[in-house]
């Protein structure tokens, strides 16, 4: 076995000057624990080389740093600890340190009627950064839902009475008849085009916030949309989501505006970027709305 010192290419001067924004290792597997589940996480973790003559970092440091975050419940605090780390092992080579923690949450969500319950994930990534600005930590995450097109749904209700005006035109029109013509499919000869649809938050959190406040904004957005994608069915939750459709019915600019008036009253958090995007049933083209609050171009 070699008994020589190792050689430590990181310390020898670099032949290419200059320094670099980010330096470190992406898609580091990391087990994660938030809102209480495990997750299958992944780990971008880097800092700013400053030293134009230093060769390199040193990726062990970081990495090893990573341990902290193991298994236990996901916090800003936890985060800053390992930013912080990142930092006093690099305090001669950098200034600033960066760490992406993201994965798929998966939750338990009820259906809208029956006593059932089924899991839904929740794709996220939490973005840190520590720099001479301070700590910074925005939230991504996307969630899914429906969205029935209100302009589809007008034109169709105006082809339901177009037919029913010409099967009531030479018969007496008597409740029996137009119950029973309502409850063919006659009656609702046309449909609007729905869709599946992703509401994508990036929200900025505010300073002194701790928790992770990803739970109370997957129900902030599913309230908010009033049409959340469904886990166990039974015909009379279909029936129910059926219902929620036809009362909230959305262009995209509706869905963003209800989803920013919805971030505005989440505490905790002090600026949102967030998009909506309707991967519409009647083109191959999706629809798309987008909105900001205190979000600034400073930051990605
Ligand atoms: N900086 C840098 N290191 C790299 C890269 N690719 C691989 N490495 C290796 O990352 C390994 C870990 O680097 P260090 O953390 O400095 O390892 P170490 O010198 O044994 O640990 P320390 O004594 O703490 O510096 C080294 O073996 C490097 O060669 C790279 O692109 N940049």
């Amino acid at each position: 076995m070699n008994r020589l010192p190792l050689e430590d290419i990181a310390l020898a001067p670099a032949s290419c000057l200059g320094t670099l924004s980010w330096v470190g290792m992406e898609h580091i597997a990391l087990p994660l624990q938030v809102a209480g589940q495990g997750v299958i996480g992944y780990a971008s973790a880097g800092v700013s080389l400053d030293d134009p003559t230093a060769r390199g970092i040193h990726m062990s440091r970081l990495y090893l740093a990573l341990a902290e975050l193991e298994e236990r419940e996901l916090s800003l605090s936890l985060v800053a600890g390992v930013l912080k780390n990142f930092l006093d092992s690099h305090a001669e080579l950098s200034s600033n340190a960066f760490l992406d923690l993201g994965g798929e949450v998966l939750l338990k969500r009820p259906a809208l009627i029956s006593p059932l319950a089924g899991w839904k994930g929740y794709p996220f990534t939490l973005h840190c950064r520590r720099d001479d600005q301070g700590f910074e930590a925005i939230l991504d995450l996307t969630v899914g839902y429906s969205s029935t097109c209100p302009c589809s749904a007008a034109l169709s209700r105006q082809l339901i009475q177009q037919a029913f005006d010409e099967d009531f035109t030479d018969m007496p029109v008597s409740r029996e008849a137009v119950r029973a013509w309502l409850g063919s499919e006659q009656g609702i000869l046309a449909t609007p085009h729905s869709q599946r649809s992703q509401a994508h938050l990036s929200v900025r959190l505010a300073e002194g916030q701790d928790e992770l406040p990803l739970l109370s904004l997957v129900d902030r957005t599913e309230r908010a949309l009033g049409t959340a994608l469904q886990t166990a069915v039974k015909r009379i939750d279909e029936q129910a989501f059926a219902l929620a459709n036809g009362q909230n019915l959305m262009f995209c600019e509706d869905a963003a505006r209800r989803l920013h008036q919805a971030l505005r009253e989440q505490p905790g958090t002090d600026g949102f970027r967030l998009r909506v995007v309707h991967a519409e049933s009647l083109h191959a083209h999706d629809a798309v709305a987008r909105s900001e609050w205190n979000w600034g171009e400073g930051r990605p």
